[in-house]
């Protein structure tokens, strides 16, 4: 039997699969890293973190891996998106990374709108500025860090970092490259008039590469150290939203994928890149061939649940801490949350906005507020769904990934207020499974992903939607709905309470 790897460079882990050839996933291994959250609005990571924890995973994995190290084929990766790491002329780490769900940007937002013009900077890369994507940190360190900005020979973002430090190669792939807000999405070039007009230097940008691409092996002081043979063949990788959608079979129109991770996304297929959703979704290149996606972006889904298990519940298992979500009726007995405490993306681009508990109640216990956290967290996804859907698209079925997958009650609370029926698959870990199958592709195992996705993907479990939840929860996701307008200037003046 042969096998492939899938790594996940996730905001919370990096989690590792070992998939042999019928797709079943053998072994997983999960190794955390802390996020740096210094100001309100500020999020960065140590991408020497990523590196030693991918490592330590890797080398787990083969500890207890019991067959030949030899019949491991292939290697790719899955990232977290539109982290800065720049880099200096011997490939050397800056500055820590600044990552998607820091939102300091907004200045340079506007810079780039003036600049460049909305119009144009919607016709080549699909996308309009928002905090979380690469380009506004990197004109943010341009302007606050002068000295380091100096030093910048290159930048890469997260998972390309790792991939270099594994192989000793830099590239970047075009749907992570895509999260930049510099590339031309359907030339799929660096855009010269974006830099020219920002009076940033092209060669910045590194190389460009399929996902599927084959990009190098392993290092052999790598080897050494994870036990990986050093002719292990190294596949480029994708977004993790790109191979999310690849681990979730999100390969032809009209499927779409919900994921709950550390941020939250409603994805859909799309198969060109020259439609105009104007900028009310991010529409970037997939990691499937010739293919693209749109998709809205909740930042703070799996985020807020773990705020709030850090805050009010930190010596519980998340399994512990949602073990009565299901005693607790649909409604939360009149709690409302809003998951808004990193800012919010789609559909209110709003860096100063925060989360409420609206409805207080003093028979409110932690149950409550545990469902109340998951419900607002769900409205907050269900508005991108009613993007999709107020756009023409029939939304029947959704499959559902990511961490917040690991739980039944939240799947059926997703079908509820999605409408929908939810579909979870033997493995939560799509971006990790888009890898692995993005490694078994580039191997030559199937001549296509789709042939790929057909042997590797089987369905868990399938939720249809309860009729009287679906009805209880569109009335109170227009009450939802309204507690944005309705805190919005109040956040604003509290901005300068936050540290
Ligand atoms: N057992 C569980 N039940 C429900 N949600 C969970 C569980 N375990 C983790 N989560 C949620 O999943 C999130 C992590 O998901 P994951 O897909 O691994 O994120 P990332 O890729 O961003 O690192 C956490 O923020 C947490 O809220
Ligand atoms: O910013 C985005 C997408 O635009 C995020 O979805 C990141 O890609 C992080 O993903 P997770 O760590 O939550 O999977």
């Amino acid at each position: 039997m042969k096998y492939v790897i899938g790594i996940d460079l996730g905001t919370s882990a990096v989690k590792i699969l070992l998939v042999n050839q019928n797709g079943d996933v053998v072994q997983e291994v999960s190794k955390d890293y802390p996020l740096i959250q210094e100001k309100s609005g500020y999020s960065e990571q140590n991408p020497q973190d990523w590196v030693d924890q991918t490592i330590a995973g890797l080398s787990d994995l083969l500890h207890n891996f019991n067959y030949e190290p030899n019949d491991i084929e292939g290697i790719s990766f899955s990232g977290q998106m539109h982290g800065l790491v720049l880099l200096d002329e011997n490939n050397d780490v800056l500055r820590n990374a600044i990552l998607w769900n820091d939102t300091r940007t907004t200045a340079e937002c506007e810079e780039i709108d003036n600049r460049v013009g909305r119009e144009r900077l919607l016709s080549i890369t699909k996308n309009i500025p928002l905090e979380g994507f690469t380009l506004p940190k990197i004109l943010w360190v341009k302007k606050h860090e002068p000295d380091i900005f100096k030093k910048a020979k290159s930048f890469v973002l997260p998972k390309d970092y790792v991939r270099y430090k594994l192989t000793g190669q830099i590239h970047m792939d075009y749907s992570d490259a895509a999260g930049t807000l510099l590339l031309d999405i359907v030339k799929k070039e660096w855009s010269k008039e974006i830099c020219d007009l920002l009076d940033l230097d092209i060669h910045l940008c590194p190389p460009l590469v399929d996902s599927h691409a084959e990009v190098g092996t392993i290092k052999p002081e790598i080897a050494r150290l994870t036990g990986l043979p050093e002719q292990t063949r190294v596949f480029a990788g994708g977004a993790d939203n790109a191979c999310g959608a690849i681990g979730a079979g999100i390969l032809s129109e009209g499927k779409t994928l919900a994921s709950i991770g550390t941020s939250g996304v409603v994805l859909s297929y799309e198969d060109s890149g020259e439609k105009d959703f104007q900028g009310k979704v991010h529409y970037f290149n997939h990691g499937a061939p010739q293919a693209y996606y749109t998709m809205g972006v909740t930042l703070a889904a799996g985020q807020s649940l773990t705020w709030f298990k850090n805050t009010f519940a930190k010596n519980k298992s998340f399994d512990d801490l949602l073990k009565e979500v299901e005693s607790v009726p649909v409604g939360s007995n009149g709690l409302l949350f809003t998951p808004y405490i990193d800012g919010e993306r789609t559909p209110h681009v709003d860096a100063q906005i925060r989360g409420s508990f609206i409805g207080l109640d003093r028979s409110h216990e932690e149950k409550h507020f545990v469902r109340a956290v998951l419900e607002g967290i769900t409205f907050s996804l269900h508005e991108s769904v009613e993007i999709f859907r107020e756009n023409g698209r029939e939304i029947n079925e959704i499959i559902s990934i990511g961490g917040g997958a690991k739980n039944e009650a939240w799947l059926q609370m997703q079908a509820d207020i999605f409408n929908a029926r939810v579909v979870k698959l033997q493995s939560e870990q799509g971006p990790g499974m888009g890898a692995a199958m993005l490694a078994a592709y580039g191997c030559g195992w199937f001549p296509t992903l789709q042939d790929c996705a057909e042997k590797f993907l089987k369905v868990d479990k399938v939720y249809e939607p309860i009729e009287d939840r679906v009805e209880k929860y569109k009335k109170l996701f227009t009450l939802y709905k309204q507690v944005y307008t309705a805190t919005k200037s109040l956040n604003k003046e509290l901005m300068d309470f936050r540290d």
